[in-house]
């Protein structure tokens, strides 16, 4: 992929800022994600300089939640139990105008996940980051489910261009899509406006760890909490799949495999500095 330099000029300093505001304010982050994440989420959020907190019980939440800088919602392994609480947490978030973000996990894998994440979604996401499979199947509801193939993307991200603008459109939310390259759209309905962003950074072995679509997100939801303005949630999306995207490739230099990947992405992401993120960025749009 050609980079444009100047492109890269401009972004530089604007993902630098962003990674720079998240470890200077450590934000909190209130996290109702799934069983298999949980470890991966924790430990991506504290080296990027987050703080994590894995809250889920409903009892908790008048007492925590007012405290909390971003909420972070995953549907990967969900019940109904589970979903009361989501929506609850994802209330409240909104009460107390705190940002909340959500991962929409095989979304179009059954008829009771579906659901969730529409209604999930009626709750208005500040950001919704899915691989192209789930950004798909939302995009289609009531329409098509189409083929899925469980928790991993079955389609390219830049299948889903058209997918993620209509959703956009139609939650409000900025929609992110994971894959060989992210994209990061917002429709003009929003105070983001119009806007269409693609992030080239990653590595392929990433698929082959679980969960780093989950911990993404989740790094997302660190992102938006330390942007001070709100106007700026659409530029920390962008900042933070860019970021976890070198880390995955300053990690893959040191790996023989996914799992060596796993421990030098999470030490990539902990040391990552200003000179090695202006050398990686790449970003287009
Ligand atoms: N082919 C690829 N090349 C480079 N980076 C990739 C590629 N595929 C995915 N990534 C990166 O891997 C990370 C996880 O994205 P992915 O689309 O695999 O999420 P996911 O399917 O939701 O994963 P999970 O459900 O396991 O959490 C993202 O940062 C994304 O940019
Ligand atoms: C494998 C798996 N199953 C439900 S959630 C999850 C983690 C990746 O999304
Ligand atoms: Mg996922």
């Amino acid at each position: 992929m050609e980079t444009n330099k100047e492109e890269q000029l401009e972004w530089g300093p604007t993902v630098w800022s962003h990674l720079t505001a998240l470890r200077d304010r450590s934000p909190l982050i209130q996290c109702i994600t799934n069983f298999v994440s949980m470890d991966l989420v924790a430990n991506t959020l504290l080296s990027a300089g987050a703080s994590p907190a894995m809250i889920h019980s409903l009892q908790e939440f008048s007492d925590f939640t007012p405290h909390i800088h971003a909420l972070y919602v995953n549907v990967g392994t969900l019940s109904p139990d589970w979903l009361s609480s989501m929506k609850a947490a994802a209330l409240l978030a909104n009460e107390l105008r705190k940002p909340w973000v959500l991962d929409p996990v095989a979304a179009g894998s059954s008829q009771f996940r579906l659901n969730a994440c529409l209604e999930l979604l009626l709750l208005k996401p500040t950001v919704i980051r899915g691989n192209a499979s789930e950004i798909i199947a939302l995009s289609q509801a009531g329409i098509d489910m189409g083929p899925t193939k469980g928790v991993d993307s079955s389609h390219e991200s830049m299948d889903a261009v058209e997918a993620a603008k209509f959703l956009a459109e139609k939650s409000g939310s900025i929609v992110a899509v994971s894959g060989a390259v992210d994209i990061i759209c917002s429709s003009k309905s929003i105070i983001h406006g119009d806007r269409l962003v693609f992030v080239h950074n990653g590595v392929p072995m990433l698929q082959k760890i679980t969960a780093t679509g989950c911990a993404v997100t989740a790094l997302i939801a660190a992102f938006v909490a330390a942007a001070a303005d709100p106007l700026h949630a659409f530029d920390a999306t962008v900042s933070a799949l860019s970021v976890f995207g070198i880390a995955g490739e300053m990690g893959m230099e040191l790996a023989k495999g996914p799992a060596s990947l796993r421990m030098h992405l999470i030490d990539s992401l902990y040391g990552l500095d200003q000179p090695a993120l202006l050398s990686h960025i790449n970003i287009t749009g």
